[in-house]
């Protein structure tokens, strides 16, 4: 089944800073139009999950706050909400690294997700939804949800969203640490989301998947956006092929990109 279609979601002029030291967005603007999926690449540091956070309302919870622009969902402004402000107004995060509640069974995950719907109508639709996409879900329904393997807790952190009926999904790098095949079916669920009626902001390492999935896409470096258009271009320009699709001369391609993950990634 659809869910209702939300409108758009802007970002306009959005700064972010952790205390004095880290400005991590410098003035992005972006918009994740109703029905579409947009993507979001850069390397790592470049402020990805921070605009996720912000989107979320969650980045006091890293100490982040915003210094300057707007959040909007369809014109209301979302910016200042507390998360379950922003999940009650429809817009969701599946966070990275899952975060399923591990000591809880599937069911009990789900049902979690579904408060964030606050008594609105509709559960019984969305959890039939969520069977449709993922029926793993269903047979494992008893199961302690920290004993699934990671692509099925991608599914339940995937199903725990859409419970709460978001206009606008935000997945922050669904694939990472998947198998190919595993992250091949991911991307295939999301675009089936996304046929449904749900916009996706879809943050993700897999350049190449999300340009498949998307019809907008953005590159962020360093906290701005320094590229944007629709996904096939991005996907033809020898910028976005040899930064981020790995396409051209190896030599090329930016340290950055072939240095294994930092201590300090690891800990942010
Ligand atoms: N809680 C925090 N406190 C201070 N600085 C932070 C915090 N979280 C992130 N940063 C810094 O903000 C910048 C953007 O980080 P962010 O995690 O948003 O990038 P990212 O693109 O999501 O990278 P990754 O792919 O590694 O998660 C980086 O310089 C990072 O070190």
């Amino acid at each position: 089944m659809a869910t209702k279609a939300g409108a758009t979601l802007a970002v306009s002029g959005l700064t972010v800073s952790y205390g004095k030291a880290v400005r991590a967005l410098r003035e992005v603007s972006l918009e994740v139009p109703e029905g579409t999926v947009t993507a979001v690449l850069g390397a790592n540091g470049a402020g990805k999950t921070t605009l996720l956070r912000a989107l979320s309302g969650t980045l006091s919870f890293h100490r982040g706050a915003i210094e300057a622009g707007t959040i909007t969902l369809g014109g209301r402004t979302l910016s200042g909400l507390r998360p379950a402000g922003v999940v009650a107004a429809g817009v969701v995060q599946v966070p990275e690294g899952r975060r399923v509640f591990g000591r809880l069974t599937v069911e009990e995950n789900l049902r979690a997700g579904a408060l964030g719907a606050r008594g609105r109508p509709g559960g019984d639709a969305a959890r039939d939804r969520v069977m449709e996409l993922f029926p793993v879900l269903g047979e494992r329904a008893r199961q302690r949800a920290g004993l699934l393997s990671g692509g099925e807790q991608q599914m339940l952190a995937m199903g725990r969203a859409l419970m709460a009926r978001p206009s606008v999904l935000l997945l922050d790098e669904p694939t990472l640490g998947l198998a190919p095949l595993m992250a091949e079916r991911i991307g295939e669920t999301v675009a089936e989301i996304n046929r449904q009626g749900t916009a996706v902001l879809l943050i993700e390492q897999n350049a190449a998947l999300a340009l498949r999935l998307a019809t907008t896409a953005h590159v962020l470096e360093v906290g701005e956006v320094t590229l944007s258009g629709p996904a096939d271009e991005l996907a033809a320009s020898d910028e976005v092929r040899r930064r981020y699709l790995g396409v051209g001369d190896a030599d090329a391609v930016e340290p950055e990109f072939r240095r294994p993950p930092t201590l300090e990634r690891w800990a942010g």
